[in-house]
């Protein structure tokens, strides 16, 4: 089934990964259908073969060349201390590495912690963490559940990811001090083969992301006006200008951040803007 003329992509086989990833892949327009939970689907006329794996083991995998890509948390391959190059940036999967203490422990900094117990599964990342601060802790290493275990008299600390920090507040832990900020990400062997497939493959995922970040706003503007526009909307090169009808007029075509588009509308319509629409993007190459 595997073939060395095809692109192997890991993709995270479960967990909150995977159907991130196959989102990403499927919108992308990449057609691939997984049979019965099995380990590898071909892309239909790609030369891409994804290869179901954990999402932890991809980005050792991945240096080992046993794939030639992998979507992976940016997280997990600083864990694995992996060798490989990072091609692309999701912009999602977004979480922190923390150390977490009891809500009520007078600690106040890493560097505290010094000959105490703490429970991670990010044993590397930690002890690297807390030699910077001069510190040494004894580290015990788990899968998950890594909460639990200052209650259950495992350890005084932890560090593990936070995201909305609700699994926090239920086990009436707060942060000490933050480590690292991660996302999902796509990452490539370091010796890269089959280049032209994977140029092709990141081109379509960053078609995808930036359609997910950017809205396109249309609006037409007095001539006398543009420059003003323009600083509110100064788009991602430059926005497009076409004229209308009535000379002393013109209509903006332009890209801007969905989370900026609200605010950008407001501020047109207050400087003399008429007919301000956001479309949405579904997929684009710039
Ligand atoms: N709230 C979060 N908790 C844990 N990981 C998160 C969170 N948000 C994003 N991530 C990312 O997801 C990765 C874990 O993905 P994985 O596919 O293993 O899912 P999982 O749901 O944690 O699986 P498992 O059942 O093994 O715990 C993390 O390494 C991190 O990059
Ligand atoms: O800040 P929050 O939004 O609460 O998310 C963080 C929690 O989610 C993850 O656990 P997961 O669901 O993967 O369970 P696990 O402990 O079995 O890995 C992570 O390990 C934290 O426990
Ligand atoms: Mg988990």
């Amino acid at each position: 089934m595997i073939s060395d003329s095809h692109l192997r992509l890991g993709i995270p086989s479960k967990g909150r990964l995977s159907d991130l990833a196959t989102d990403l892949l499927t919108q992308a327009g990449l057609k691939f259908r997984r049979q019965n939970r099995g380990l590898f689907a071909r892309v239909s006329g790609m030369n891409i073969d994804l290869v179901y794996l954990r999402t932890d083991d991809i980005p050792t995998l991945c240096a080992e060349g046993a794939i030639d890509m992998g979507i992976t948390g940016s997280d997990l391959v600083e864990e694995a201390g992996a060798d490989v190059q990072g091609r692309m940036k999701f912009g999602v999967g977004r979480c922190r590495l923390a150390f977490c203490i009891p809500d009520d422990s007078p600690i106040t900094s890493a560097a505290e912690l010094d000959g105490k117990r703490i429970a991670t599964s990010f044993p590397n990342v930690t002890r690297e963490y807390l030699a910077k601060c001069g510190a040494t802790a004894h580290l015990v290493s788990l899968a998950g559940s890594v909460e639990a275990m200052i209650q259950l008299g495992v350890a005084d600390a932890i560090v593990d990811l936070v995201e909305t920090g609700s699994t926090l507040a239920a086990n009436r832990l707060r942060i000490l001090e933050e480590i690292g900020h991660y996302e999902t990400v796509l990452i490539q062997n370091s010796k890269p083969r089959l280049n032209e497939i994977a140029d092709r493959l990141v081109q379509r995922l960053e078609g995808v992301v930036i359609a997910r970040d950017y809205s396109l706003v249309e609006y037409n503007i007095p001539r006398s006006k543009i420059s003003e526009a323009e600083k509110i909307t100064p788009g991602f090169n430059s926005p497009t200008i076409n004229s209308l009808e009535d000379a002393d007029w013109c209509s903006v075509q332009v890209m801007v951040r969905r989370a900026d588009v609200v605010d950008a509308m407001d501020q047109l319509k207050a400087i003399g803007a008429s007919a301000v629409f956001e479309m949405t993007l579904n997929n684009c190459r710039l």
